[in-house]
């Protein structure tokens, strides 16, 4: 459960007097999540989320990320706005924590995504991208290529725990990437976490996005190249094309992607695949069985790095362009 720290009525209380939110009724732990605390709390004039935020993520990054969520809402992308306190501040200090409250987003993320899914995410995201091309605050991707192989070598002794065999494989992934790691894409303001969890729909209209806590300045095709890994894949490890298909349809509806961005996808998505698979690794090998996290496989991740070696261009992922 991602509850890493806990607050008492008496200090939430004292807290919400900076806001003008009402008075508290409720709260409630979250369980979901990985990176921070978050809490569901309720007071008389409506409900928000609390979030604290835990080590993993560095106080200097907040202004990006709430004033990201701010520009967003501002240009009419779905997704929740911070509350700002009476003196105008969105980040407050709770339990010894960096914390802020965010309204809450009506709806429930995916269990089971379907193309139609894939095609409302297309379009959120290429709008996103369309609309912090204006944003001021600029962030680095701490996750992008150069942090591969130092994130590698904190588990590379223990990988083969995991599974037998991969180490040498993984060696050349790396090197492949960092060869051929495309600099000149169109970039921008990328979410870089876009998975099911982070989308919430109500009926089949996407109602938002959440989560902007890893958003950086990166490649744009890498963001598409993130949702094609965490919407494509059915549980069997297999590649659907039709939600390739839809992800692709939404997206240029909105932004279309130029030639190059498209001969790079696959290379895009296989390091898509080995990011999330390096960070999985390192958590399933250091965070303790008994932790308050679930933790996520590495290896669903090895399954789809194993498939982005073996694609030859875009189309094999379902995009056919502008009809
Ligand atoms: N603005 C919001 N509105 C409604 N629920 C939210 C909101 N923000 C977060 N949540 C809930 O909290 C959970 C964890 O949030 P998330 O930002 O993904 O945490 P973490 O950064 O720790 O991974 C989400 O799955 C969702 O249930
Ligand atoms: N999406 C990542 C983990 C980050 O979790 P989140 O709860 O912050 O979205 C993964 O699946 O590895």
């Amino acid at each position: 459960m991602a509850v890493y720290t806990d607050i008492s009525e008496a200090e939430l209380i004292a807290f919400l007097k900076q806001y003008d939110i009402g008075t508290l009724l409720s709260y409630k732990g979250i369980a979901e999540g990985v990176e921070n605390s978050n809490f569901l709390m309720t007071t008389d004039r409506n409900s928000f989320i609390l979030t604290l935020y835990e080590k993993r993520v560095d106080r200097c990054d907040l202004p990006f990320f709430l004033g990201l969520m701010e520009h967003l809402a501002d240009k009419s992308v779905k997704c929740p706005l911070p509350i700002r306190r009476k003196d105008g501040e969105a980040i407050g200090q709770l339990a010894g924590r960096p914390a802020a409250i965010i309204e809450f987003l009506e709806g429930m993320w995916p269990r089971n995504p379907q193309a139609s899914h894939c095609r409302e995410v297309g379009r959120a995201l290429a709008q996103m991208h369309s609309a912090s091309q204006d944003f001021q605050l600029e962030r680095a991707n701490a996750l992008s290529v150069g942090a591969w192989r130092p994130l590698w070598e904190m588990s590379s002794a223990r990988a083969e725990e995991v599974e037998r065999g991969m180490a040498a494989e993984i060696e050349n992934d790396l090197v492949e990437l960092e060869e051929g790691w495309p600099v000149d894409l169109p970039a921008g303001v990328i979410h870089a976490d876009l998975f099911p969890d982070n989308v919430f729909f109500l009926s089949d209209r996407l109602s938002g996005l959440i989560d902007f806590y890893f958003a950086c300045n990166d490649l744009l095709a890498y963001d598409v190249a993130i949702c094609l890994n965490a919407w494509c894949f059915e549980k069997d490890g297999s590649f659907n094309i039709t939600k390739g298909m839809a992800l692709f349809d939404g997206y240029i509806s909105v932004r279309p992607l130029d030639d190059a961005e498209l001969e790079a996808m696959p290379l895009l998505a296989r390091g898509a695949a080995l990011r999330f698979f390096l960070t999985r690794l390192y958590d399933w090998l250091t965070v303790s069985n008994d932790a308050k996290v679930v933790k996520k496989n590495p290896v669903e991740y090895l399954k789809y790095l194993r498939f982005h070696r073996r694609i030859g261009n875009v189309g094999e992922y379902g995009y056919r362009g502008v009809e």
